[in-house]
């Protein structure tokens, strides 16, 4: 359901560098680099790692090490073209409070929570401030310039400065990576549409919970109802094109 006559994609009020085109699905998506973010969501030994929380959940993460991949090559080439990385992180304070007491719906879908009461070995250890599981990947350790934006619920748009940052920097294009596609990506995005900000995922930087269809299910909604889908490869060829960051 695309109109061929329409390009989405923010028209900057300001001069810039120059826009490119990004091949996307349901249709190319204009991208201007310095109107443009790149979120890498919650890639923590918690989502990413084996021993780390989906896995003792029971959470296939075989497709962990390719996202993982996908989102360092991309975020090389978002940091060349002058484009913000920015990495939410997901936890909560080691006693939990962030978390939510039985008055929180966290506190029941939580797969974490569950996980630590059902395995009491486990409390403490689990997404918790300081410890191995909330640590981001060594692989994707931020780079000088990168910010990091903690956060206690699924979307990073909950209770953060994420917004302000985003709006302090002229950003109206969103490029979303991480895990978990279907829970914190899919999150993130709707409430980046909801706030006007045009996201695209890149599908091959990103990896569900659950079951494959999973992933389709949340690709399919992004695409059809809340933003765009493009791969890393288009990203970087995309941006690759635009001018130097220090020109
Ligand atoms: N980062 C995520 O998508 N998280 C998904 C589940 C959870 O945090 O329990």
């Amino acid at each position: 359901m695309s109109d061929a006559n329409l390009i989405p994609g923010h028209a900057p009020a300001r001069p810039t560098r120059g826009a490119v085109m990004l091949p996307a699905r349901p249709e190319p998506l204009r991208l201007d680099p310095s109107e443009t973010a790149m979120i890498v969501v919650d890639m923590q030994n918690a989502y990413a790692s084996p021993g780390g929380y989906l896995d003792l959940a029971g959470f296939p993460i075989d497709g962990a090490a390719a996202a993982i991949e996908g989102v360092a090559v991309a975020a090389e080439a978002a940091r060349a073209a002058g484009i913000p990385v920015i990495f939410f992180q997901n936890g909560w304070d080691p006693e939990y409070h962030e978390a939510g007491g039985p008055g929180s719906p966290n506190w029941y879908k939580s797969n974490a929570l569950k996980t630590m009461r059902a395995r009491p070995e486990l409390q403490g250890k689990l997404l918790s401030k300081g410890g191995w599981d909330y640590a981001l990947v060594d692989r994707l350790k931020p780079q000088p310039g990168d910010l990091v934006v903690p956060k206690t619920r699924y979307s990073g748009f909950f209770n953060t400065n994420i917004d302000s940052l985003l709006r302090a920097r002229g950003i109206r294009n969103i490029v979303f990576t991480g895990i978990a596609t279907n829970v914190c990506v899919e999150s993130s995005l709707r409430d980046a549409f909801h706030l006007e900000y045009f996201g695209v995922v890149l599908s091959d930087a990103t990896h569900q919970a659950g079951p494959d269809f999973a992933q389709k299910a949340a690709l399919y909604n992004i695409e059809t109802f809340f933003g765009w889908v493009s791969t890393v490869a288009d990203f970087c060829g995309a941006v690759g094109q635009a001018a130097p960051a220090n020109d």
